[in-house]
């Protein structure tokens, strides 16, 4: 096998990562390359300033979705119907230029024996989005999550999103939205859930 396939298979917390110094060089160097001085004073502390920005539109990494899940409630009193947290704000980054993805996350899914606390559905949604995304991946990740912690009847993940990479450059085509979904379970298997699903969100 060769080295660069054996490096593709590692997990991320296993790969080499290069140090700040080195990161924030390289901002340095990218100022440069674009026809700047990084070191005029408006410069001078931008690369520890766009690292900074960066881990934090990045920090999904360090997050484990399915534990955060895994706080589970059994006591719900026979409640035995859908569980949706719609218009979830969507912040991630996309994976082929590094640009803003903004939009809504509609997350629903119909328990099976134990519910989790509702932020964690939001924030599972940010624990994947806060890291290079395609939309696609995102939406897939969420139910995958969801699916694995909770054992529910059934998910339904539905993502509607605008890609600046797609607004303010290329193509630039405004007010677009691209809209991705992941139905499991009774969501796929029956169509009268999956047009509650619609219904609930406003589709
Ligand atoms: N499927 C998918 N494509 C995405 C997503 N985000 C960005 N893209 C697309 O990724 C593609 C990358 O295509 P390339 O031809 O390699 O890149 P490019 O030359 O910058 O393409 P243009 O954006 O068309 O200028 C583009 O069509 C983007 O619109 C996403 O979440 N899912
Ligand atoms: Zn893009």
């Amino acid at each position: 096998m060769s080295v660069e396939k054996v490096t593709a298979l590692k997990a991320p917390d296993e790969r080499p990562r290069p140090g700040r110094q080195e990161a924030e060089e390289a901002v340095r160097t990218l100022l440069a390359y674009f026809g700047e001085d990084p070191l005029r004073e408006g410069l001078v502390d931008t690369p520890r300033r766009f690292v900074d920005a960066y881990e934090e539109f990045l920090s999904g990494y360090a997050e484990d979705p399915v534990a955060i899940l895994s706080r589970t409630f059994e006591e719900v009193d026979g409640y035995n119907d859908i569980v949706l947290m719609k218009n979830i704000r969507l912040e991630s980054h996309c994976e082929h230029h590094i640009q803003p993805i903004i939009g809504v996350a509609h997350v629903a899914y119909l328990p099976s024996d134990r519910v989790v606390g509702i932020s964690k559905l939001a924030r599972v949604v940010d624990a994947y989005a806060r890291r290079l995304q395609s939309q696609e991946t995102l939406t897939s990740q969420i139910a995958t999550a969801i699916e694995t912690a909770l054992a529910p009847r059934g998910v339904a993940v539905r993502i509607e999103a605008e890609h600046q990479c797609i607004s303010t450059r290329g193509v630039r085509k405004t007010d677009v939205a691209c809209v991705t979904q992941t139905l499991t379970g009774v969501f796929h298997a029956d169509p009268q859930m999956e047009a509650r699903f619609y219904r609930l969100i406003g589709v």
